[in-house]
């Protein structure tokens, strides 16, 4: 997966960095802004944030989001990848009341893009659902299908001029495993079947607002839309033959699970997973399999309803058979392994994040050889560290994952663009601000929550300048702002 050659990215590939709107905008309850699962879960357990600095203010990109453009037009992208806030706009979830100061923060933010010729790629949901939605059951409701599409033909209706790029949701596999089955994430619900029903609603959800702008707005607007999906690569912790399929079944819980039903020639949900299901529930007493039925009806609907796979790659994780007993039932308990990191590869600040370039590759390959050579942007890929600027780390990271992604395009993939997660410090869920993930560093304790360029901005600004990833380049001083063309 790695040789010395120098590649090139082609004049048509696309670099952009990306945002979420709880992470970085703030002003949570301002303008009308109505409640998120995530406001009322941290606004209720101030513990579970590492250094206890919620979304309430974040990066304040509300208020200075002409910053935020001024650092994209710095770094030179092609795109910028942010969400819109469903509560903000929706303050109930429901169209019947639209917050219109809401609207406006997008409206100035889209147009001071197009202005400097960045491009918008819109995530509708980027884990922040109403609360008001939430006391409804949220995900479990299979109303939720119908509330985000009409959230959906919303935005749609007021952004389709000038937003040619759509991702619907981010990351189903994390909203559905994370937050319903393994407690890790807003709402934290763990009730062992409801993992499950979020799939299938949040995957039918998406289904139709693809079929929705299919319908109404892509023969005169001509956007894309697609969806995210965390995707990072398992291979076996050895060659034994419980370990190999230990990560086969871990692929398909993870991977296959959420892409199946979109992209194979077949849809539907894997039918290894539907097996695994359907024996543990029998053994655990259900009635019938704790993974739902797609009707014909679904499975059409849901088959091909992307125009392109965003996929969020951040590390490789090594499969073992696990000797715990989890009785209770869960996606957990159903997968039923361990998951480790490789003992040699460089640590993030982050527990969960280690770098494996070579895993970008694997997984790339994949999917062209399960999946068809699907149309694909990376729309996150990242490295956490410690404050400072000379973040050598990310640097390191980011070349290694680039190189493996040249390698991924020369052997077939189809790669449109590459997202770096992310374009500033913000506030990484639970871990507040205690893991940073930023090109630029932001001083959360300063009024106008200051932005600074790291040594990876002009490094990215580079290879965007060049289209190619040179071993060792560094710039000479770390003043983006005035930094020349010759000096690239
Ligand atoms: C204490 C020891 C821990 C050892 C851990 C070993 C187990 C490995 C764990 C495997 C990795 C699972 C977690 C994966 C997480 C990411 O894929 C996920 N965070 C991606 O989501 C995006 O992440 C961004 C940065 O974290 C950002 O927050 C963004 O909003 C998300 O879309």
């Amino acid at each position: 997966w790695s040789d010395n050659r120098q590649r090139k990215f082609s004049n048509d590939f696309k670099f952009g960095v990306s945002t979420s709107a709880y992470q970085v905008e703030g002003a949570w309850n301002v303008d009308g802004k109505g409640e998120s699962i995530w406001d009322r879960y941290f606004h209720d357990n101030p513990k579970v944030i590492t250094d206890g600095r919620n979304g309430d203010e974040a990066c304040d990109s509300y208020y200075y989001y002409k910053r935020d453009v001024e650092m994209l037009r710095e770094l030179g992208v092609d795109y910028y990848r942010f969400s819109i806030s469903w509560p903000r706009v929706l303050p109930s979830g429901f169209p019947n009341e639209q917050n219109k100061l809401g609207f406006q923060y997008y409206d100035n933010l889209i147009d001071e893009l197009l202005k400097y010729n960045i491009t918008p790629m819109v995530t509708l949901y980027h884990f922040d659902l109403p609360q008001k939605l939430q006391d409804l059951g949220g995900w479990v409701n299979p109303l939720s299908v119908d509330w985000f599409e009409d959230y959906a033909k919303v935005v749609f209706d007021k952004y389709t001029s000038k937003v040619k790029y759509w991702i619907t949701v981010n990351q189903p596999n994390s909203i559905c495993t994370s937050a319903y089955g393994e407690a890790a994430m807003a709402p934290v619900l763990n009730k062992g079947v409801s993992e499950y029903e979020c799939t299938k609603n949040v995957l039918l959800a998406h289904a139709k607002a693809y079929r929705l702008y299919e319908k109404e707005y892509k023969n005169k607007y001509k956007g894309s839309v697609g969806i995210s999906m965390s995707l990072n690569w398992a291979d076996p912790a050895d060659n034994s033959t419980e370990n190999v399929e230990a990560t086969e079944v871990f692929r398909g819980f993870n991977i296959d699970l959420f892409l199946n039903p979109i992209w194979s020639k077949t849809g539907d949900f894997p039918s290894t997973v539907k097996k695994i299901v359907a024996k543990k529930s029998k053994q655990q007493g259900f009635s019938e399999s704790r993974l739902p039925v797609l009707s014909p009806k679904e499975i059409k609907l849901l088959r091909g309803s992307a125009d392109f796979l965003g996929i969020n790659h951040y590390t490789t994780v090594l499969v073992k058979t696990s000797d715990e007993d989890v009785q209770s039932p869960s996606f957990v308990n159903d997968v039923g392994v361990e998951i480790v990191l490789g003992d040699k590869w460089k640590q993030s600040q982050s527990a969960w994040l280690r770098s494996a370039p070579y895993g970008l590759y694997k997984l790339s390959i994949y999917l062209n050889q399960n999946y068809d050579y699907p149309t694909i942007f990376i729309t996150e890929h990242g490295w956490s560290t410690k404050p400072g600027l000379r973040d050598r780390s990310r640097v390191e990271n980011m070349r290694q994952y680039l190189n493996a992604l040249l390698l991924a395009i020369e052997d077939g993939t189809n790669v449109k663009g590459y997202t770096v997660w992310s374009l500033m410090d913000n506030v990484e869920w639970q871990a507040g601000t205690s893991e940073r993930f930023g090109l630029y560093e932001v001083d959360f304790e300063s009024k106008d929550k200051k932005r600074t360029a790291r040594m990876s901005a002009l490094v990215y600004k580079r290879i965007i300048d060049t289209r190619i990833v040179e071993e060792d380049w560094e710039p000479k001083h770390l003043n983006i702002a005035t930094l020349q063309r010759d000096e690239l």
